[in-house]
């Protein structure tokens, strides 16, 4: 019991971007996604002595994204709390001290909510992490998570998120936090990027909900199954393509998959209005190729860029757009 005593723990993790594969990936087809490396989430874990002096918050959970403070409402919270019971018992933390755990959490976040950025993925990775710390203070024998172990792990508490529905792409991404290569059911695998490039995702501030996107694309999976079944594969190919193009340098290639990815996911119903408005806004300021990433009704909208887009600044607000650099993979030595 003695991490009761403890000074407070704190875990960070990325948010996420899908490349290529949303929905498609539903149905067993490859999909390629990357941790957003300046895109953080920190997650404060306070020890109970130190919690009692947090006077201003009586809640468990408290939330500060890109600086605008809120307390979850209560749905929320019960997930939140949820989930830290799920990381405790996954990392093998006594039952019995789980009672002795009267203690605060702070999310500080730059990933915005429900946008298809992977909050709950990056929470979920956090809570992993302070569940693995804690048992590591109470036990002689310290014990490391196996790759295997964060990837199935932060899954299934990310599923508690998104009730029990995810294909795990989005927990595999940030567990990974890197490039990646995921199919259903499987461990990723990392792409080694061979040439640095740049993203920038603007939030559309429209709301699609995954939960209500995935059943839009089963149901018209029913009413024109052809059409679907054969954007499904095309996506796949397409997931396949952009591996080469990552590993190969090949921005032209990469940028015309994602482009083509986009017309795919308009055929699907899932891309909006706005989202056109968003990738045609990119496209005049420079882009390679624009898409939607996540879900889509909404969400966030991708934009590739060969080098860093300043450009942009003076055409999105600052609050919902994020510019972020994607290093050429270097061995290490
Ligand atoms: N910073 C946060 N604070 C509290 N809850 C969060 C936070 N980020 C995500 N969540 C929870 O996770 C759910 C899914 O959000 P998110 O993972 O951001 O969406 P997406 O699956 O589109 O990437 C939210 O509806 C909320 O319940
Ligand atoms: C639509 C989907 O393929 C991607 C998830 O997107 P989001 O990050 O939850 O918006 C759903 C899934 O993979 O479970």
């Amino acid at each position: 019991m003695n991490f009761l005593t403890q000074s407070n723990l704190t875990a960070y993790a990325s948010g996420k971007a899908i490349l290529i594969g949303e929905h498609s990936v539903v149905y067993g087809h490859k999909a390629v996604a990357i941790a957003l490396p300046d895109v953080k989430l920190k997650l404060t874990f306070f020890a109970p002595d130190h919690s009692q002096n947090i006077s201003s918050w009586d809640n468990a959970w408290f939330t500060k994204i890109r600086g605008n403070s809120f307390i979850p409402e209560q749905r929320v919270t019960q997930l939140l709390t949820k989930a830290f019971e799920k990381a405790l018992t996954l990392c093998g933390v006594d039952s019995s001290l789980q009672y002795y755990i009267p203690q605060k959490f702070l999310i500080e976040s730059d990933i915005p909510l429900g946008g298809g950025m992977g909050g709950s993925a990056a929470i979920s990775t956090c809570l992993l992490k302070i569940a693995n710390q804690i048992f590591n203070l109470n036990n002689e024998t310290k014990a490391g998570l196996n790759f295997q172990q964060q990837i199935q792990f932060a899954n299934e508490i990310d599923c508690l998120f998104h009730f029990g529905k995810a294909s795990g792409l989005d927990a595999s991404t940030v567990a990974s936090n890197g490039i990646i290569e995921f199919s259903k059911g499987k461990l990723p695998e990392y792409i080694q990027n061979k040439k640095e490039f740049w993203l920038a995702l603007v939030d559309s501030k429209e709301r699609g909900e995954t939960a209500h996107m995935v059943k839009k694309v089963a149901e018209k999976l029913n009413t024109i199954p052809e059409q679907m079944q054969n954007a499904l594969i095309q996506l796949g190919v397409l997931a396949e393509k952009s591996i080469l193009a990552l590993t190969a340098g090949d921005l032209k290639l990469l940028a015309n998959c994602l482009n083509t990815a986009q017309n795919y996911l308009c055929e699907m119903g899932v891309s909006t209005e706005k989202i056109d408005t968003i990738i045609q806004k990119f496209k005049d300021t420079g882009a390679l190729a624009a898409k939607l990433t996540g879900a889509g009704g909404g969400g966030m909208v991708l934009g590739l860029f060969e080098s860093k887009p300043d450009v942009l600044y003076s055409h999105f607000d600052k609050d919902s757009l994020f510019i972020t650099r994607v290093p050429q993979y270097v061995e290490k030595s």
